[in-house]
C-alpha cells in the first residue's frame, strides 16, 4: 500500500478541481434549455466558463471544498488504520497546495485548524466487502447547501402543499417542498439524495449515499424511478431557478433510496448538493495502493468551449440589460440609480467579510475606512507566491442570508454602499437599502475561478485571527461582474421569485400517488 497516500492525493485534487462527466451533462442539458439572454442563461454561462476554468488551473471549483467524505470499501485484511493515516496526511497536503481550503473550525472557538484535519475532519467511513478492491469514493459539499439540507417527520403540514402523510404521495410532497426551501441559497440549480425511513442519522445517511449515483442511472426500484421521475419534470416548474434568478432549471438531478424504519417514525431526508458536485471514486490495488480505475467516468464528455461560443453569440443578439460599472467608494446617488435586473461590473477595491467579520464588526471598529465601499460575502482559497505575496487562488461567494441579523446595523455604521454575496438577504437589510441608500449585487455561486481571475491584487488583510476563510482581505479587483437582486427602492428579486415559486407549488398539492 505505499502507493495509497499518493493515490488518495489525486482523488482529492481530481475531485476539487475537475467536475465529473455525468455532472457536465446535466448542467450542459440545463444550459439548453435555458433562453439565451436571460439571467439565468448568463449564470450558467458562468458557471460552465469557470469549470473550464478550474479544470485548466488545477484549482478548486468552488472555493468552499466542503468537509472531505471519504467512504470506503475494504476486502479482508486490509489494514484501515494506515489508510486512514494515509488519507489524513494526502487531505493536510492537499490543503497546504491550496487544492482545499482549510474548512476545519473548532466549533465553540472558531479557530482553524490550518490543515483541514481535527476533531471528525475529514469524515472516513469503512464497510468490508468480499470484492479483491478497495472502492474509495469521496464527495465535497460544501456548507450553503449542505444548510439547506432538510428531514422531514411525517405526518407533516408543509407550506403550499397541504398535509403530507405517511405515504408515497407524502414522500412526493416533502421533496417537492425541500426543493422550494432551498432556494437559490444551495447554489441552484442542484441535485438532491433522498432517503426514506431510517432514524435521523441513518436517514441523512442514506440521503448522502444517494448522491454517489451516477446522475444519469435509472432506480431499479419502480416506485422510486417513477418519483424520481416525477419530481425531475415537475420541480422544474418552479421557476425558481440558477442561483435563485427564475428560469427552466431548478433541480439537475433527483435519487432516492429506501430502508426500513420502526413504527413510530417515518423520516424523510434531503441531502442538497449544489451544481458543484464534487464526487469521485476510484479503484484501488489492496497491494500497492496504485489507482486501477477512475469511476464516474462513462458516457459522453462536454465541450463547454463550444457551448460557450455559441451561447456568446445569442447573449449578444438578445442582451437587453443595463449595464452600470462601479469604483469604490460609491455615492449614495450612484447606488439610488441602479434597479434590479442591472448588471454590475465593478472596478477597484472590494472587502471581504463573512460570519466572523459581520459579528466583529457590531461591537468594534472597522480596520480600514469603509465609508462608501463595497463588502463581499466571500471566504477565499488563498497562497502566498514566492515573493511572499498573498494571491487568490479561488473566491465566489458565499450565501448571504447568514448575515442577514448584523447587515443592515453595519451598513448604517459604517457607510457600506454595495454587499456582494449569494442567495439574496431578507426584509431587515432590504430596509436598510432603502434608508441608507445601499444595493445587494448576487454574484454566480461557485464561480470560483471566474472571480480569482477578476483579482488583481491583494492590498492587505485584517483579522488573520479568525483564519483565512474569515479574514478580512482587502482586494483589487477588475472587470468583477454581479447582478443586482435588491435595490434601494424596496425591490427584490429573491422575494418575487420566493412567493411566485411557493405559488406554483401550491400546483402539486393533489394526490398524484395513490
Ligand atoms: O463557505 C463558502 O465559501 C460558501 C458556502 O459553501 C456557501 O455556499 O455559502
Ligand atoms: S458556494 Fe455554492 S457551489 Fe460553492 S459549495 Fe457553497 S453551495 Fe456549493
Amino acid at each position: 500500500m505505499e502507493k495509497f497516500q499518493e493515490s488518495m492525493y489525486k482523488l482529492i485534487v481530481e475531485t476539487s478541481t475537475n467536475l465529473p462527466k455525468d455532472v457536465r451533462r446535466a448542467i450542459a442539458a440545463a444550459k439548453i434549455r435555458e433562453n439565451a439572454g436571460t439571467r439565468a442563461a448568463m449564470s450558467l454561462d458562468t458557471i460552465t466558463k469557470n469549470i473550464k476554468m478550474a479544470d485548466d488551473n488545477v484549482s478548486p471549483i468552488c472555493q468552499d471544498t466542503g468537509l472531505p467524505t471519504f467512504k470506503i470499501k475494504v476486502p479482508v485484511n486490509v489494514n484501515q488504520i494506515e489508510m486512514k493515516k494515509a488519507i489524513k496526511k494526502a487531505v493536510a497536503e492537499a490543503t497546504n497546495d491550496t487544492k482545499l481550503r482549510p474548512n476545519s473550525v473548532d466549533s465553540i472557538t472558531g479557530d482553524n485548524s490550518g490543515d483541514n484535519l481535527g476533531e471528525g475532519t475529514p469524515v472516513i467511513k469503512f464497510e468490508q466487502w468480499e470484492s479483491d478492491y478497495i472502492d474509495v469514493r469521496l464527495i465535497l459539499k460544501g456548507g450553503g447547501c449542505e444548510n439547506k439540507n432538510i428531514q422531514y417527520s411525517l405526518p407533516a403540514e408543509l407550506e403550499g402543499l397541504g398535509r403530507a402523510g405517511r405515504d408515497l404521495d407524502g414522500i412526493r410532497k416533502c421533496i417537492m417542498h425541500s426543493v422550494y426551501q432551498a432556494q437559490g441559497q444551495g447554489c441552484s440549480a442542484g441535485f438532491i439524495g433522498v432517503g426514506i425511513g431510517g432514524d435521523r442519522t441513518s436517514g441523512y445517511e442514506l440521503a448522502k449515499e444517494m448522491l454517489f449515483r451516477s446522475a444519469d442511472d435509472v432506480n431499479p426500484n419502480e416506485n422510486l424511478r417513477k418519483l424520481e421521475e416525477y419530481v425531475m419534470e415537475n420541480a422544474n416548474k418552479l421557476g425558481i431557478g440558477t442561483m435563485g434568478f427564475g428560469g427552466e432549471t431548478t433541480l439537475l438531478g433527483c435519487k432516492v433510496g429506501v430502508i426500513n424504519r420502526i413504527p413510530a417514525s417515518f423520516f424523510v431526508s434531503v441531502a442538497y448538493n449544489c451544481w458543484a458536485y464534487r464526487r469521485l471514486g476510484v479503484k484501488i490495488d489492496p497491494v500497492s495502493g496504485e489507482i486501477q480505475e477512475w469511476l464516474y467516468q462513462e458516457g459522453e464528455d462536454v465541450d463547454f468551449d463550444k457551448m460557450k461560443e455559441e451561447a456568446a453569440a445569442a447573449l449578444e443578439e438578445k442582451t437587453e440589460v443595463r449595464q452600470v460599472t462601479l469604483e469604490a467608494p460609491i455615492t449614495e446617488e450612484q447606488i439610488r440609480e441602479l434597479r434590479v435586473g442591472d448588471v454590475v461590473t465593478i472596478n477597484g477595491m472590494m472587502h471581504t467579510g463573512r460570519d466572523a467579520i459581520h459579528k466583529y464588526l457590531t461591537d468594534h471598529d472597522a480596520p480600514v475606512d469603509l465609508n462608501g465601499q463595497i463588502i463581499y460575502h466571500c471566504g477565499p482559497v488563498m497562497a502566498k507566491d514566492e515573493e511572499g505575496n498573498w494571491v487568490v487562488k479561488a473566491a465566489g461567494p458565499t450565501t448571504s442570508i447568514r448575515e442577514e441579523p448584523y447587515q443592515g446595523d453595519i451598513m448604517k455604521k459604517f457607510g457600506i454602499r454595495a454587499v456582494i454575496g449569494k442567495g439574496g438577504m431578507g426584509k431587515k437589510t432590504l430596509q436598510a437599502l432603502g434608508e441608507h441608500g445601499g444595493v445587494y449585487l448576487n454574484a454566480i455561486g461557485g464561480a470560483a475561478q471566474y472571480y480569482a481571475e477578476c483579482m488583481q491584487k491583494v492590498e492587505g488583510v485584517d483579522l488573520m485571527q479568525f483564519g483565512i476563510p474569515e479574514a478580512m482581505w482587502h482586494i483589487n479587483v477588475k472587470g468583477f461582474t454581479a447582478v443586482v437582486t435588491m435595490d434601494s427602492h424596496g425591490n427584490s428579486l429573491h422575494q418575487d421569485v420566493e412567493s411566485s415559486s411557493l405559488e406554483k407549488l401550491a400546483q402539486f398539492k393533489e394526490p398524484v400517488f395513490k
